[in-house]
C-alpha cells in the first residue's frame, strides 16, 4: 500500500520543497497537500506533477488558524484515508516583522554574533492579531491548529502496524524566555513567533508521552534561515541579494543560513520508504567521513573547531555532544539520505534536529536538546486541552462544528 504523508503549507517555501524531495526518495508516495488557498495548492500539485509524474498527489483545503476550517478538513481526511504515515506540521506566519537595525549592527561587533545571527534573538519583532475566534494568530496558525488536527487525525495515526510520524517545522528562534504558561498565546509579548516555535517544542515532547504507546512519533526540525516569503517579508528580496557576500563569508562561523527551501528540507524527509541503511557519520566542521569505529566511539567526532564552536564546552559535554555526535550527512553524490531515516523510535524525543550548512555551503544534520522540561511540556499540554474544549463548546454554541 502506499505511503500516506500530509504536509500543511505545502505550496510555498520550506513546505513546498520538502514536497519535491520526497517524491524523488520515493514517487510511490501518496502525497496530501493541505493548503488554505486551493488554487496556490493547485499551482504546487501541478508543479510537483510535472517533475515526478507518476506520483499520487492530492490537495485538501485548510485554514489552520480556523478551528472550524481544520475540523472540516480533519474529516474530509478521515473519510479519504485509512491511515497516514507522516503528517508535517509546517505551515506558518510571522507577521509585520520588524527588525531592529541597531541591535543587529552592535551585535554583528560583539561576542554574541554567532548566536544572534543564528537565532536572531533581540533583533525581531512582530504585530500579532486576534482571530475572528479570539485566539493569537501566530499562536493560531503556527501551534494551536496543528494541535487541533493532530487530535482530529489521532484515529488514522495512532495504533496502526508501523509507526506514525509528525514532524513540526520549528526554529532557531523557539526561545524559553519568550514563552510563558500563563500566556502561552503571548498576548502581551512582541515576539510571537519565538513563543510560539518553543511552545511547538513543548508540544512535540509531550506528544511522546502520550502517544508513543500507542505508535505515534513526534519529531522537531529546524530548516535554518532561508529565503522564502516569510524572510522576504523581513527584509525585500534586493537586500537580501546585496547582503548576500556578507552572508556567503557569514558562513564559515553561523551555520544556520541554509538559505534555500531545498536545503532548509535537509533535515525534513522522513524515513526512507525504500529502507536504505544508516546514514554515514561525518564531522560537522571537517565533513571527515568517520570510520565505523570513530562512529562507535563518537568522542573522536569532537574536533578543535567544534570545541570552538561550542563555546569550549566540548568534550563529552552537553551542547558538545549534541553537535558534534549527531551529525549526519548524505555520502551518496545527489542521493538524499537522512537522519530521518533512523527508526523514529531511536530518535531522541528531548531534542531538535537542525538542517545546518557548512562553509561552502553543503547541508548536514544536526541534533540539539531543547531547552524544556517535562514538566513545563506536560502542563502546557493540559492547557491547550482545555482550550480544544472551550473552542469546540464555542463552536458548537454557534451550530459552526462538523
Ligand atoms: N524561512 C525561514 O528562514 C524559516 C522558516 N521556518 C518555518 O518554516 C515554515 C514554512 O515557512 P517558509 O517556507 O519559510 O515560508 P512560506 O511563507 O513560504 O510558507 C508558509 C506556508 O504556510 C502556509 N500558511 C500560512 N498560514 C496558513 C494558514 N493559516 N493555514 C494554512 N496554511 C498557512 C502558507 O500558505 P499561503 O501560501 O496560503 O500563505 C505557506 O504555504 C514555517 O513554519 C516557518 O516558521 C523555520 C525556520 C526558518
Ligand atoms: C548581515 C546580515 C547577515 C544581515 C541579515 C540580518 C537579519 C535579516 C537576519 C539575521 C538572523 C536571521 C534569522 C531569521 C530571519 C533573518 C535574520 C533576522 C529567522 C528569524 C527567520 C525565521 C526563523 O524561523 C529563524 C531565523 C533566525 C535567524
Amino acid at each position: 500500500m502506499r505511503k500516506v504523508v500530509l504536509v500543511t503549507g505545502a505550496n510555498s517555501g520550506v513546505g513546498h520543497a520538502l514536497c519535491q524531495r520526497l517524491l524523488q526518495e520515493d514517487d510511490g508516495l501518496h502525497l496530501c497537500l493541505a493548503c488554505r488557498n486551493p488554487d496556490r495548492a493547485e499551482a504546487a500539485r501541478a508543479a510537483l506533477l510535472a517533475s515526478c509524474p507518476s506520483a499520487q498527489i492530492t490537495a485538501v483545503q485548510v485554514d489552520v488558524s480556523d478551528p472550524r476550517s481544520v475540523l472540516r478538513a480533519a474529516g474530509e481526511l478521515r473519510r479519504r484515508f485509512r491511515r497516514l504515515d507522516c503528517v508535517y506540521l509546517n505551515a506558518g506566519i510571522m507577521p509585520q516583522p520588524q527588525l531592529d537595525v541597531g541591535a543587529l549592527l552592535s551585535g554583528l561587533f560583539s561576542r554574541r554574533v554567532v548566536h544572534m545571527l543564528c537565532t536572531a534573538e533581540g533583533l525581531l519583532i512582530q504585530h500579532d492579531r486576534v482571530t475572528a475566534d479570539g485566539l493569537q494568530e501566530v499562536f493560531a496558525t503556527n501551534v494551536f491548529g496543528h494541535f487541533l488536527l493532530v487530535r482530529e487525525l489521532e484515529p488514522l495515526l495512532c495504533d496502526g502496524d508501523s509507526p506514525a510520524r509528525l514532524i513540526w517545522t520549528s526554529s532557531r528562534s523557539a526561545q524559553k524566555a519568550k514563552f510563558s504558561l500563563q500566556d502561552f498565546q503571548h498576548r502581551s509579548g512582541q515576539e510571537p513567533y519565538s513563543s510560539s516555535k518553543y511552545a511547538m517544542d513543548l508540544l512535540s515532547v509531550a506528544l511522546n508521552r502520550k502517544l508513543n504507546q500507542r505508535g505515534l512519533y513526534s519529531s522537531v526540525a529546524c530548516p535554518g534561515t532561508m529565503l522564502t516569503s516569510m524572510t522576504y517579508g523581513i527584509l525585500p528580496a534586493f537586500v537580501w541579494t546585496l547582503l548576500m557576500p556578507i552572508i556567503w563569508l557569514l558562513r564559515f562561523l553561523v551555520n544556520g543560513f541554509t538559505l534555500t527551501p531545498h536545503n532548509g528540507a535537509e533535515v525534513l524527509p522522513a524515513e526512507d520508504a525504500r529502507g536504505a541503511g544508516q546514514p554515514a557519520v561525518r564531522c560537522p566542521c571537517w565533513g571527515h567521513r568517520l570510520t565505523e569505529e570513530e562512529n562507535a566511539s563518537r568522542l573522536l567526532l569532537i574536533s578543535p573547531q567544534c570545541v570552538r564552536q561550542t563555546g569550549g564546552s566540548a568534550k563529552g559535554q552537553s551542547l558538545g555532544v549534541a553537535h558534534c555526535t549527531s551529525t549526519m550527512q548524505s555520502t551518496e553524490p545527489g542521493g538524499q539520505v537522512w537522519l530521518f531515516r533512523q527508526r523514529p523510535e531511536s530518535l531522541d524525543p528531548l531534542s531538535k534536529y537542525l538542517s545546518t550548512a557548512t562553509g561552502f555551503g553543503s547541508t548536514y544534520v544536526t541534533a540539539q536538546k531543547m531547552d524544556l522540561d517535562e514538566d513545563t511540556a506536560e502542563r502546557f499540554y493540559h492547557s491547550l486541552l482545555e482550550l480544544d474544549t472551550h473552542v469546540r463548546a464555542t463552536l458548537q454554541g454557534t451550530g459552526a462544528q462538523s
